[in-house]
């Protein structure tokens, strides 16, 4: 037997899980969150937007794949812990080139397996997400006071913490088998970025469509966006709340009452809400998966799509001049929406994917389409 070193989860309201560390010794805190992905596990880990979050992969086996140095959607992993049922024992694809085991000790992410990650999922869908602390070791009453300790999400601006020190250019395409990444060569737009925490996967995307993009960190004014010329702008995804974002929401009404063409993924979808006068609203336990059915609401479609969030826009708080788009079929909440009068819309899944399915990928061949027209 391999020798196993003793781990525990421990949650706000007092339950305790013990399993075996599967990552860095230490303990970490966070909003204990689950995600139903079947795969995609390298990718999660490295999504800003799960900054200060605990993440549970309710499918079963974890680890089968390995990791590599391509899957990441960002510069590190920002997940603050992981929690799974079972670690795969080997690490079996052509394109592994460390375990996962290994790749969470190498990145100092604390994780615990062999847990009942159903159990786990379970109390969070009923009780709602709480705030939780995973360590290596047992001392459960430390772990709960850090728990108890730790602020929560809600009045969280953490885009400002993620986001980049400074401006910079991205040219790498979509990943192709037997290529690899590629850059662009030739491109038609200028498309500026705002990073709160962008994923990689949104930048290939767009790139992959002929756009030439300008990654600009969180706090950059809208005076200094525009000064760029840009055929259009971007908000992108990002961790904590969108309210305290004030910077972000300031400056996408700038965009708007410029009829400048404005797409937003997730928190940049929430940002363009709480620009137009909408509220945002903290959901019980959120969305996180790759199999969540959303409808659009004018073709009647339903596609399936990955999800990454725990605020929303209120639908029933929109203006006039925004049109629903799109609603989740999980729960009815807002999904998208557009301005009926300005170049602008947005989705609060994740158009991008990694991981997860490619159905509402039109999206990005609208948001050319936008700047095509302007
Ligand atoms: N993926 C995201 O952009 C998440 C947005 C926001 N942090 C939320 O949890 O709702």
């Amino acid at each position: 037997m391999p020798q196993t070193n003793p781990a525990i989860l421990v949650l706000a309201d007092g339950t305790v899980f013990r399993g075996i560390s599967i990552g860095a010794e230490g303990s970490s805190v966070g909003e204990v969150v689950f995600n139903t992905s079947i795969t995609g596990y390298q990718e999660i880990l490295t999504d800003p937007s799960y900054c200060k979050q605990i993440v549970t992969l309710t499918y079963p086996h974890i680890g089968n794949v390995g990791t590599n140095a391509e899957d990441v959607e960002s510069r590190q992993v920002f997940a603050s812990g992981l929690v799974i049922r079972d670690l795969s024992m080997v690490a079996s694809n052509f394109r592994s080139t460390q375990s996962l085991s290994d790749y969470l000790k190498a990145n100092n992410v604390v994780a615990i397996a062999d847990i009942d990650t159903r159990k786990l999922t379970r109390i969070l869908r009923s009780k709602g997400a709480q705030n939780g602390c995973v360590a290596t070791g047992d001392n459960v009453e430390a772990a709960l006071a850090a728990a108890r300790g730790f602020a929560g999400l809600a009045g969280m601006d953490l885009a400002q913490v993620v986001t980049a020190d400074a401006p910079y250019e991205w040219k790498q395409r979509e990943w192709a088998l037997g290529v690899g990444y590629r850059d662009v060569v030739a491109s038609k737009f200028k498309v500026v970025a705002y990073d709160f925490g962008v994923k990689r996967n949104i930048l290939r995307m767009l790139a992959e469509r002929g756009c030439d993009i300008t990654v600009v960190p969180a706090k950059t004014s809208a005076a200094d966006v525009l000064a760029m010329n840009p055929d259009g702008v971007f908000l992108s995804n990002g961790p904590g709340d969108p309210e305290p974002c004030d910077y972000a929401i300031e400056a996408a009404k700038v965009f708007m009452d410029k009829s400048v063409p404005l797409f937003g993924i997730c928190l940049g979808h929430q940002i363009m809400g709480l620009a137009t006068g909408a509220k945002t609203v903290k959901m019980k336990f959120g969305h996180r998966g790759a199999n969540h059915p959303v409808q659009d609401v004018q073709t009647k479609q339903v596609m399936i799509t990955s999800q990454n969030h725990g605020f929303a826009v209120d639908a029933a708080t929109l203006p006039a001049n925004a049109r629903v788009t799109h609603i989740s079929l999980f729960d009815g909440t807002l999904q998208g929406f557009e301005l009926t009068d300005k170049p602008a819309f947005c989705f609060q899944g994740h158009p991008e994917a990694s991981p997860g399915p490619h159905d509402v990928d039109g999206l990005f061949d609208r948001f050319v389409a936008m700047m095509e027209k302007k």
